[in-house]
């Protein structure tokens, strides 16, 4: 028995054939998952301009409006696929072909394919917008936006990281766990608002000390796409949860901790 057999073996007691083809929908949920982890570093360094080659500021020359057409269809892009590919209608029709163990994985797979693309084609528009010049207010700016980050991060893994992003979905079919039914959750931030990963990247995207033509540009299609996202995202949580996410809406915040509407 070879190595690859034996752990297939001890996976289930399943036909062969059935055995590989979750071993590789387990791989491919892997591949996706580092994918993903890949992009969100990049946007990390993207957005803020550090360490990677390519960032928010730098890029081909391109004229201004040039750049806004290019920018806009790249967000476009992404908003589309993100928000279409989430619904449960698109689910529905899409898993008669993609198996459902690795839809999950497949979503995160095309939503990060669209960021690297948008990273890769964005065009600068280098007009500064403001410069806050004082190096304490700029260090400031920075610590806020990687605390944007680490909420972003942090939120995820509370409300379950490897289930948002597929691992959980390949793994369960791998050894044969039945999916769990979606269940409402409000663990720690989830106490203070609603969607405290999206408040995360609002936070990542507008701190900045020296904010560019382009980087308000992105900073506000982004933040104004959040709030379509959020009203999508609550209607099918409403649909899912009924009373117990309306009244979690009339308790809890969208996205400001101190303020019941917003
Ligand atoms: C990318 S996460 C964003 C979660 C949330 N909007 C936020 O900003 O923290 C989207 C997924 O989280 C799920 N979700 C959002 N709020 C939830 C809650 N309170 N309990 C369980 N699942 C939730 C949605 O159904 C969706 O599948």
């Amino acid at each position: 028995m070879t190595q690859l057999d034996h752990q297939l073996h001890s996976i289930g007691p399943e036909v062969a054939g059935s055995r590989i083809f979750k071993f590789i929908g387990f791989l491919y949920g892997i591949a996706a998952y580092l994918v993903f982890f890949v992009t969100i570093l990049y946007a990390i360094g993207f957005v803020m301009g550090l360490v990677v080659p390519k960032t928010i500021d730098t890029g081909t020359d391109t004229p201004t409006a040039e750049a806004v057409i290019i920018n806009l269809l790249l967000m476009t892009l992404f908003a589309l696929q993100h928000s279409v590919m989430a619904r449960k209608q698109f689910k529905a029709w899409w898993t008669q072909f993609v198996p459902k163990p690795v839809e999950r994985s497949t979503y995160v797979l095309f939503a990060s394919l669209s960021l690297l693309l948008l990273f890769w084609q964005w065009r600068p528009m280098p007009a500064v917008v403001w410069d806050v010049g004082n190096p304490d207010l700029a260090v400031t700016m920075v610590t806020l936006s990687l605390a944007g980050w680490v909420l972003v991060f942090a939120s995820t893994f509370i409300i379950n990281h490897f289930e948002l992003f597929g691992l959980h979905q390949v793994t369960n079919h791998l050894v044969g766990n039945e999916a769990a039914p979606p269940r409402f959750k409000t663990p720690l931030f989830y106490k203070f608002v609603r969607h405290p990963i999206y408040l995360g990247f609002i936070i990542a995207f507008w701190a900045a000390p020296v904010m560019t033509a382009g980087h308000l540009l992105f900073a506000a299609v982004t933040t104004l796409y959040i709030f379509v996202g959020i009203a999508l995202e609550e209607h099918d949580l409403v649909d899912l949860f009924g009373d117990e996410y309306r009244q979690y809406k009339q308790r809890v915040s969208m996205l400001i901790p101190w303020r019941r509407s917003v």
